[in-house]
């Protein structure tokens, strides 16, 4: 393949990355503050070339005796930017259906209708680029993609990559097929050019990728259309994006290799410019400001930005703030899961081909990984995988979601499923994981960082929930179910307050959204979306009979009899006594 094969050149995508991803003007611009968000900045669109805007900033800045004005700024911004978003077009989705299927699945009234607004909101949430960026992209920051695309929603206005894993199976559920293969084939068409796929569809995300699930979206893919063909042609990009991974995110440990999340570019993030250099006040030098900066790009591509799931303190306990962030110094649960997952899924797809010589390759990648999971990150006292963390020497012995995520993807020898469904419940049971309303928290401690107590995201229930799902023994099949049950009502019951489907929501409140971190909690929203409709379509009829505890059924009848305001009421409490 001509790809690039490191992120060290990746700046030069759209050959703008003075402007976007580092140097003076960017330093200048995000540290006057002139925008509540400093995403807003980074979003917009040159009205000049590169070369000419970066001369008349030099000039400006020698005019100014390098001490510009805000006003002097902003005047700048006004004159050589255009407001953000203008490169993107709404775009209906032309594969889009008023009734698919799954609607077909849902028997409680208010819950179908419910999912029709669900399948509504694809089209608010399709973004198709204009013509221009393909033929200018360097007055952009965006990323040129072939196809449209179904972005996150709120201040994410572009693809976020694993963001998509949850949306191209929402799509799928939809069945709106070309629609998710358009976006894999987009990010495919990324890693041939670039050598990797971004954390999101901008420049500025020039050093980091996040969770790997594109071999993950095609395997969806296949599951749906049953198109083989498919798998067989994307082999050559996903075994590129593994090797990727493999080769730039490896670590040793107790002798096995394993990956870490690690960015590669340098200063602080383009899109938090000033939020990154305010931390970094707490360290004197310029190494240790940029190895601040390092870490808090690491955590980025871990899509958990930010949490005590990556603090560690001089005590090497997980109790801290962000200037404790030891992400590239934690071997994390999920990332190895994904690579053993990513390897099993490729020797299937060379199965398909026929390829045995490539199969056995990739099967024996996937049992290394496996080993060196079930040596490093399985913990026999705690009864289940847990993070390690290098600098002590120790497994992290706090609850994260993503201490489950080898039950999504199997990671561990199938005749241990009993022994291991038994640790993993009573795990559950110790950490106290069932008494929350909201769902599933992403960690036990509050922080204030968005991955942190109490909030809770719909990737992770998903993984938590289809994970236990995997094991296939009763006990955790019903409380997979118990659990994907609660998550729709709870959704459903946030949804019928204020309309909004959220980017994050809250474990101790039924119905409650989230918050906490850098920005406010955002509403679209395409991964909780995607969950929603895949739940409703898998359990749609469980739903109307008000199994699992309370149904929305009886919400529902409640709805039409005492109206809103009662039903708030009604549901908080049973959220709390039922649910
Ligand atoms: O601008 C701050 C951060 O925003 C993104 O992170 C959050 O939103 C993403 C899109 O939904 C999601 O993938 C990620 O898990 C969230 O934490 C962005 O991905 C970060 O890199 C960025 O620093």
């Amino acid at each position: 393949m001509a790809a690039q094969t490191g992120p060290t050149t990746n700046h030069k995508i759209n050959g703008n990355g003075q402007i976007y991803c580092y140097g003076e003007l960017l330093k200048t611009i995000q540290m006057a503050k002139l925008f509540e968000d400093s995403k807003t900045f980074v979003d917009m669109k040159l009205k000049q070339a590169p070369a000419k805007t970066l001369e008349d900033f030099e000039l400006l800045m020698e005019s100014k005796n390098r001490t510009p004005s805000r006003e002097d700024l902003q005047k700048f911004v006004d004159d050589y930017f255009s407001p953000k978003g203008t490169e993107l077009e709404l775009w209906t989705p032309t594969d889009w259906k008023a009734n698919p299927s799954f609607l077909d699945q849902i028997t409680d009234p208010d819950l179908k209708q419910w999912g029709q607004e669900l399948n509504n909101i694809w089209k608010d949430l399709g973004r198709k680029m204009n013509d221009d960026v393909l033929k200018n992209p360097e007055y952009y920051s965006i990323i040129p993609v072939p196809n449209p695309v179904i972005i996150p929603g709120g201040r994410f206005i572009e693809f976020y990559y694993w963001d998509s894993y949850w949306i191209i199976r929402g799509l799928l559920h939809s069945e709106m097929q070309d629609t998710a293969r358009g976006m894999i084939e987009n990010f495919m068409s990324i890693v041939q050019r670039i050598g990797f796929i971004p954390n999101g569809g901008r420049v500025y995300y020039w050093g980091r990728s996040q969770p790997p699930l594109l071999t993950g979206m095609v395997k969806s893919y296949v599951d749906f259309t049953n198109d083989d063909l498919f798998a067989i042609n994307a082999l050559e990009v996903l075994e590129h994006e593994f090797e990727y991974f493999v080769n730039n995110h490896s670590v040793q440990v107790k002798g096995h290799n394993l990956a870490v999340y690690r960015d590669s570019s340098t200063g602080p993030r383009p899109e938090s410019y000033r939020e990154d250099v305010e931390t970094a006040e707490n360290f004197d030098t310029p190494e240790a400001k940029e190895d601040h900066y390092s870490e808090l790009k690491s955590a980025a591509e871990s899509g958990m930005d930010f949490s005590s799931r990556w603090f560690i303190n001089e005590n090497g306990t997980n109790v801290g703030n962000l200037s404790n962030l030891r992400t590239r110094s934690i071997v994390p649960v999920d990332l190895n899961s994904f690579l053993y997952w990513n390897a099993k899924l490729i020797a299937e797809f060379h199965a398909k081909a026929g390829n045995v010589d490539k199969m056995t390759e990739y099967e024996k990648k996937a049992q290394t990984l496996l080993q060196g999971i079930q040596d490093v990150l399985w913990n026999e006292e705690a009864g289940c995988w847990l993070d390690y963390d290098m600098i002590n020497e120790k497994p992290r012995d706090y609850f994260v979601s993503t201490n489950l995520a080898p039950l999504f993807v199997k990671a561990y020898n199938i005749s241990d499923t009993e022994k291991i469904s038994a640790s993993v419940l009573s795990y559950i049971e110790k950490n106290k994981l069932d008494t929350f309303p909201g769902g599933v928290p992403n960690t036990l401690y509050h922080t204030g960082e968005q991955w942190d107590f109490p909030n809770v995201w719909a990737p992770m229930q998903y993984i938590v929930v289809e994970g236990l799902a995997n094991l296939n023994t009763p006990a955790a099949k019903e409380l997979s179910k118990k659990w994907a049950l609660r998550w729709v009502k709870s959704n459903f019951k946030a949804y019928t307050d204020n309309f909004h489907m959220y980017e994050k929501y809250n474990a101790e409140e039924f119905g409650g959204h989230g918050g906490g971190g850098e920005y406010g909690v955002q509403t679209g929203f395409g991964w909780s979306n995607g969950v929603i409709i895949e739940w409703l379509s898998k359990h749609g009829r469980e739903l109307s009979e008000g199994s699992g505890g309370g149904g929305a059924g009886t919400t529902k009848s409640l709805i039409s009899v005492v109206g809103v305001a009662a039903v708030t009421i009604v549901a908080l409490i049973a959220g709390r006594v039922l649910w």
